[in-house]
């Protein structure tokens, strides 16, 4: 049985891969019900079996009296902010004197949503916060495992990996889910990113596992061994490891391509989009810059984030 399991777990976390991060099951729902429900009932008559990475986690267990708290290893700091083309050319004048050098970027949709810090122990989901005070989170991690497009393994297992993404609620959901709260007299979110907040923060996992919440990764921040040396890289590597990376990210060669990505971000296009993006992350291409550069108490040196006008 125990043999078994293992091999369902696996078998089914690759499927759940192949139907909510690619969008390209390549088995029927019938089979796919087929072996979730062997896996339930063999979990059923041996409970002893039951592991916290089990796919039959993902309903989300008992709730919890309150949140466990996560030191994070690295502080999450939050970003600086930019305007206008000026203070994206200014960000571009400080990094590149510091460097010395002419600097490429990455840019990145600022998903309207909230931080999140997982971690990865033996390839195997183990830990998951918010972003806290910025030094210590909630341990959320029963709630993030109800998300379906969040590995609970990953597809090349290293001994840790720790990654940040930003966990959030489509509009659809968004708007489905105020729809029900106004029929039941509830009070409505002001937005998906307070709905995906009030929806991760849950003590009742099987609240977040009701809530469609979605998630992008974006940064590598620790690995155990040999790693990406950009953040183009960086998100190649997360991609391959079964993570769901945004899609819209653009390499720029200098800051004047930066701008001109700026520019193609009509209202349009953000509105044809099926999450809400209030901005874009501009961040310094090469990773080993971005250590040199540091941060400030407050923010990292080697990343702005470029708001939209309200
Ligand atoms: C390096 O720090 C960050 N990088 C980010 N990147 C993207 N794409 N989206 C974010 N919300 C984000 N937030 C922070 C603090």
């Amino acid at each position: 049985a125990e043999k078994r399991l293992k091999e369902l777990r696996k078998i089914i976390a690759e499927h759940d891969y192949r139907y909510f991060v690619l969008d390209a099951p390549i088995i029927t729902d019938q089979e796919y019900d087929a072996l979730m429900r062997e896996l339930l009932e063999l979990e059923r008559r041996f409970p002893e079996l039951v592991t916290p990475d089990s796919p039959s986690q993902r309903v989300g267990g008992a709730p919890r009296p309150e949140f466990a708290t996560v030191r994070h290893r690295q502080p999450l700091l939050s970003l600086s902010n930019a305007f206008s083309a000026d203070d994206v050319r200014e960000f571009d004048r400080r990094v590149r004197e510091l460097a010395g050098r002419p600097v490429d970027y990455i840019v990145e949709p600022k998903i309207d949503g909230l931080s999140v810090a997982l971690t990865y122990v033996d390839g195997v989901f183990t830990t998951g916060a918010t972003r806290g005070d910025g030094e210590v989170g909630e341990d959320v991690t029963a709630n993030l495992r109800t998300i379906k497009v969040l590995p609970l393994y990953l597809r090349q297992p290293v001994s840790r990996l720790e990654v940040r993404g930003e966990a959030y609620m489509p509009k659809v959901a968004f708007a489905r889910l105020n729809e029900a709260r106004e029929e039941a007299g509830e009070p409505i979110f002001a937005n998906p990113r307070n709905a995906a907040a009030g929806s991760l923060r849950q003590l009742d996992p099987r609240v977040t596992a009701s809530r469609t919440l979605g998630l992008f990764v974006y940064q590598v921040l620790y690995i155990e061994g040999p790693g990406p040396s950009t953040q183009a890289e960086a998100l190649e590597y997360l991609e391959a490891q079964g993570f769901p990376v945004n899609p819209y990210r653009r390499h720029c060669h200098n800051i004047e391509e930066v701008l001109e990505v700026i520019s193609e971000w009509t209202p349009e296009k953000r509105a044809a989009l099926p999450y809400e993006i209030d901005g874009l992350v501009i961040k310094v291409n090469d990773l080993a810059l971005q250590r040199a550069l540091g941060a400030t108490a407050k923010s990292p040196r080697w990343a702005i984030a470029y708001k939209f006008p309200a």
